[in-house]
């Protein structure tokens, strides 16, 4: 139905048309514009300044009224009169309640709204307008099969795996539950005549993904316009955004930032965000990028561990790690590497448990103190005396796990572009390997660091028998 509407032209709206959107819903522009920069059409539109702007002398360069934010507060509003939008919202139940899940409906419907073909379905808004203006962006999910075969051996590859999956089972299970209704079979799931199929949901996912921001007192939404101001981190970031008293949107130019007539209006989507994530989020990578900042792989408990399918059952922790950027060198932080690195010699164990229904359950222990949330195995550990012992065998298993993703790396090395090879796909995938080669370089010289100074604790000597030897030795000599 998007691509339907983006090429009939009832669902696109040129970006000249804002000013006119904005002034009629109340939305104020302060010395500022929205449009496409010269030189770099490629990023969109973006918000320009239409005057000297001077940092700590400007009122708000944007102010958006409250209603016209898309937050979960504000839909749950919108639904109690549009009955169609709640009955969409009540049918999918949890998801409905979720942020993530309340915008993708609304959008979807904002859709089916402006769709002519559609009849008397959801209520006119300023926002079924909104949607109109914004460009579809070309975020991994919409790579094709060989552009994604570029990122094999990167950290993008195995994300986008997983969001396809998962999108695919978030639209399979918002279709089986709007099929019972009515309008909903009729319009969107029909064999023959329904509007709505998986690209749709891909596309409202990329829209929310691509231009949520995290608003203090609201937390992720879209704000309109808003929305429109491009990247730069740093020093470089031009502008913030927050809440007025009254709930409104705000875009503040920084105190500390003088914008020439004509110059770009920045935010930040987040200055810690790797090149990885905002590839996936924002399917752009800023050129001012140096390194990928941080990186999260995946980690696998081996197949020969004995505790390996309880061990799977237990954990509630995310089955990786994040390597990322911290001064000059790289740290690491992960709740699964520990639950990996004990086993039952250590002082693990499990139980089944009958649950009052009858059902079996497994219940971990560490040294018979009850384990029901694994993310806390660290804590035990660390008051464990052979704390530096378990600490060595995690930097041990995250060091081979860093040198086998360098090696798939290194395999491929440069991949052939086809004629069918996107440019920024491309660009991208090719910069995201050379980033994410240096890093992990980076991390295992990092990690035979810390290998080398837990080899000089004690406790790490004498539990591999290293003390006793090196006494021995020494009697020995003096002998
Ligand atoms: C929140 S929107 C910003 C407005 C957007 N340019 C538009 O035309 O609607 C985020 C999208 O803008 C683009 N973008 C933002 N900052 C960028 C940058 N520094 N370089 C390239 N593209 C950028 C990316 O396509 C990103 O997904």
């Amino acid at each position: 139905m998007i691509r339907m509407g983006r090429a009939e032209g009832w669902l696109r709206r040129p970006i000249n048309a804002l000013p006119t959107w904005a002034k009629f819903n109340g939305v104020t522009f302060n010395g500022i514009r929205v449009g496409p920069m010269p030189g770099l059409e490629h990023q969109g539109s973006t918000v320009i300044a239409k005057r000297d702007l001077s940092g700590g002398k400007e009122d708000a360069l944007m102010v958006v009224p409250k209603e016209l934010i898309v937050s979960r507060q504000n839909i749950e509003l919108f639904a109690k009169s549009d009955q169609h939008l709640r009955e969409v919202l009540d049918a999918v139940g949890d998801f409905g309640r979720t942020t993530r899940g309340a915008v993708l409906i609304f959008l979807l419907m904002q859709a089916t709204i402006c769709c002519p073909d559609i009849k008397d379905v959801g209520v006119l808004s300023p926002l079924n307008e909104y949607i109109k203006f914004l460009p579809d962006e070309l975020l991994p999910t919409f790579w094709t099969e060989e552009e994604q075969e570029l990122l094999v051996g990167t950290t993008l590859r195995p994300a986008v795996r997983a969001k396809l999956n998962s999108l695919l089972r978030e639209y399979e299970s918002v279709r089986a539950a709007t099929e019972h209704i009515d309008w909903c079979a009729k319009y969107w799931w029909d064999d023959e005549r329904g509007l709505i199929n998986f690209e749709d949901w891909m596309r409202v996912d990329a829209m929310y993904r691509s231009r949520a921001l995290e608003f203090p007192g609201v937390g992720d939404c879209m704000v309109p316009c808003v929305d429109m101001a491009n990247h730069a981190s740093g020093d470089a970031t031009a502008a913030l955004y927050e809440t007025d008293g009254s709930g409104n949107g705000l875009l503040l130019l920084r105190d500390t930032k003088d914008i020439k007539k004509d110059g770009e209006i920045t935010i930040t989507y987040g200055d810690d965000k790797g090149a990885c994530e905002n590839i996936f989020s924002y399917g752009f990578l800023e050129d001012t990028i140096m390194s990928a900042r941080a990186m999260f792989l995946d980690l696998d408990i081996p197949d020969d561990d004995p505790l390996r399918p309880a061990k799977i059952a237990v954990t509630n922790a995310a089955p990786g790690f994040r390597i990322f950027e911290k001064h000059d060198r790289t740290a690491w932080e992960s709740d699964f590497v520990w639950l990996v690195a004990i086993n039952e010699e250590d002082g693990l164990g499990f139980k089944l448990r009958q649950t009052i229904d009858g059902e079996r359950e497994i219940e971990a222990f560490w040294k018979d103190q009850e384990l029901n949330d694994t993310s806390k195995l660290r804590d035990l550990l660390q008051q464990d005396p052979l704390w530096d012992v378990y600490r060595l065998r995690a930097v041990v298993i995250l060091q081979g796990r860093v040198e086998s993703q360098l090696q798939a790396l290194q395999d491929i090395g440069v991949p052939k572009r086809d004629l069918s090879i996107r440019e920024t796909p491309w660009q991208l995938a090719r910069r995201l390997r050379t980033l994410e080669s240096e890093m992990l370089k980076k991390a295992r010289t990092d990690f035979e660091d810390q290998k080398a100074s837990l080899f000089e604790s004690d406790i790490v000597r004498r539990y591999l028998g290293l003390l006793e030897e090196e006494a021995n030795d020494e009697d020995v000599d003096f002998s």
